[in-house]
């Protein structure tokens, strides 16, 4: 199901087809970007040079943005950007394009070419940020940038937020803007961000991609286990260290996983979304999961990333311990970064890992905690699922089916939820399981015609946002 367009839309739409100087421009562009180092290495430890640097960028390559009398730009918490892109119906509500223009760090090692290089090599701009997350920075402004040199004047407002530190939580970035908006008294129609792809090859049994849009994050809990022993000399050691004991502890987390979730959230609704994309027999396995659930349940654990989504995971991220070869040592530290199911809540998990410890002498520190996010609407008014929707439809025909999702990690827009209850996660781009590896790893690429489509799909998506919507029974009709 979806919207369609009425006879109040534009006459004619701007088409999304570019010059070959304009699609030279655009690539070069993006490559210029990756070649800016704007790692972020711990919360409020950021390349700042970089960040400073990325802004003056994007005043250059983005001239007609930043020169157009509707567009506001600010600077907020000295290297975010927040654009409002003042709209000619103020009875439209307006929405918001989010995404961030920091990266996590990448050393040379293992990389095919250097990771801030921006190299093309086969049709691939390869480098840091290519998937996460500069190409949607560049998108959004390229296809802004196109849309203006073409005269365009949006009806309904939109914000561009790009976050500095979304790589390190968002506080300095999102956070701010978030609040500023508040101030204001901005209310949105709805968000886009990061946080989902055209997924191929994720479920070994469906051969053909489609588009997974989140409209639910997992939410976190970092917790420090701490174990404090007296020390002593090695030579006559107690039966029990604080390093055994933590050892032991961290050990039982990692062996009794969470509960299996599936069949609560939005993961059922994603897969009989999907089943009649499925070879027999899943099809029918996925048509009728009140019988099959059990055995769906247990396929899904068996991979790391569909396990993400039917529970709760456990990683144990880092352990500290022991401060001479001699000595016994007094304390040892552990920290286990749980991702919460969004039908889990903060304390039920904690309960959860305490029950699993049960040992008195470990001590456990919450650092940080995060509730998962609430499941956005994507019925037929879902005015921001259906206009994804709708551009899927039209930039890549060739996908037969959008289904609603949730994210395995966190983004930026979870620190939005004061401005609106419709938060999509999508990236227009097609991801395969590798692609998924090399986002924080090595080797992370996009290629040339895969930005080029994501430009396309935002200077559609813009120009949908402002067509008047209203509901239609069947997909294929639009
Ligand atoms: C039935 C469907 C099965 C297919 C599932 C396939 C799922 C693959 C989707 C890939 C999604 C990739 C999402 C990338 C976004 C990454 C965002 C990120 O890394 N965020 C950080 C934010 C953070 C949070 C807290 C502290 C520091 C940083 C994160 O760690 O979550
Ligand atoms: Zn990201
Ligand atoms: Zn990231």
């Amino acid at each position: 199901k979806g919207l369609r367009d009425t006879e109040h839309q534009r006459a004619s739409p701007i088409p999304s087809q570019f010059s070959q100087e304009e699609r030279v421009t655009m690539k070069e562009s993006l490559k210029g970007a990756i070649q800016i180092p704007t790692v972020s290495f711990n919360p409020g430890e950021f390349n700042t040079t970089a960040l400073a640097e990325f802004g003056e960028y994007i005043h250059k390559v983005f001239p007609t943005v930043f020169r157009t009398s509707f567009i506001q730009h600010e600077v907020v918490g000295e290297y975010s950007h927040l654009f409002t892109v003042q709209g000619s119906d103020p009875s439209l509500q307006p929405y918001m394009l989010l995404a961030h223009i920091d990266v996590v760090p990448a050393p040379d090692q293992g990389w095919e070419v250097p990771p801030f290089s921006g190299l093309e090599r086969d049709g691939f701009i390869y480098g840091r940020g290519t998937l996460d997350n500069k190409n949607s920075v560049m998108a959004i402004l390229q296809a802004l940038e196109l849309l203006l040199i073409r005269n365009y004047i949006p009806r309904r407002t939109f914000f561009i937020a790009l976050g500095h530190d979304e790589e390190v939580s968002g506080a300095h970035g999102a956070q701010k803007i978030s609040a500023l908006l508040q101030a204001r008294g901005v209310q949105l129609a709805f968000i886009v961000d990061e946080g989902s792809f055209i997924l191929d090859g994720f479920i070994p049994s469906l051969k053909t991609p489609f588009a997974m849009v989140s409209v639910s994050e997992k939410g976190s809990l970092d917790l420090m286990l701490e174990v404090n022993m007296t020390p002593g000399h090695s030579s006559a050691p107690p039966k029990e260290t604080s390093i055994g004991i933590l050892a032991a502890a961290v050990s039982r987390l990692e062996q009794t996983p969470m509960p299996n979730m599936f069949g609560s959230g939005p993961l059922k609704m994603t897969l009989q979304q999907l089943a009649n994309e499925f070879s027999f027999p899943a099809n029918v396995i996925f048509n009728n999961l009140w019988l099959f659930w059990p055995l769906v349940s247990r396929l899904m654990e068996r991979e790391d990333i569909t396990n993400a989504l039917v529970r709760t995971t456990t990683a144990v991220t880092m352990f500290k311990a022991g401060i001479k070869v001699n000595v016994i040592p007094p304390v040892a530290q552990a920290t286990v970064n749980f991702r919460i199911h969004p039908a889990q809540t903060v304390q039920e998990v904690l309960k959860l890992a305490k029950d699993i410890v049960v040992d008195d002498r470990v001590q456990f520190h919450v650092l940080e905690s995060f509730e998962p996010l609430p499941v956005s609407p994507f019925d037929d008014q879902a005015l921001g699922y259906q206009l994804i929707r709708q551009t899927i439809q039209s930039i890549f025909p060739e996908i037969n089916i959008v289904v609603p999702g949730t994210c395995i990690a966190q983004t930026d827009s979870r620190l939005y939820t004061n401005l609106t209850t419709g938060i999509y996660r999508f990236n227009p781009v097609y991801l395969q399981p590798q692609d998924f590896r090399s986002i924080h790893g090595i080797n992370e690429r996009i290629s040339v015609q895969a930005y080029e489509s994501q430009v396309k799909f935002i200077f559609e998506f813009i120009q949908n946002a402002d067509t008047e919507q209203r509901p239609v029974s069947h997909l294929h009709e639009l």
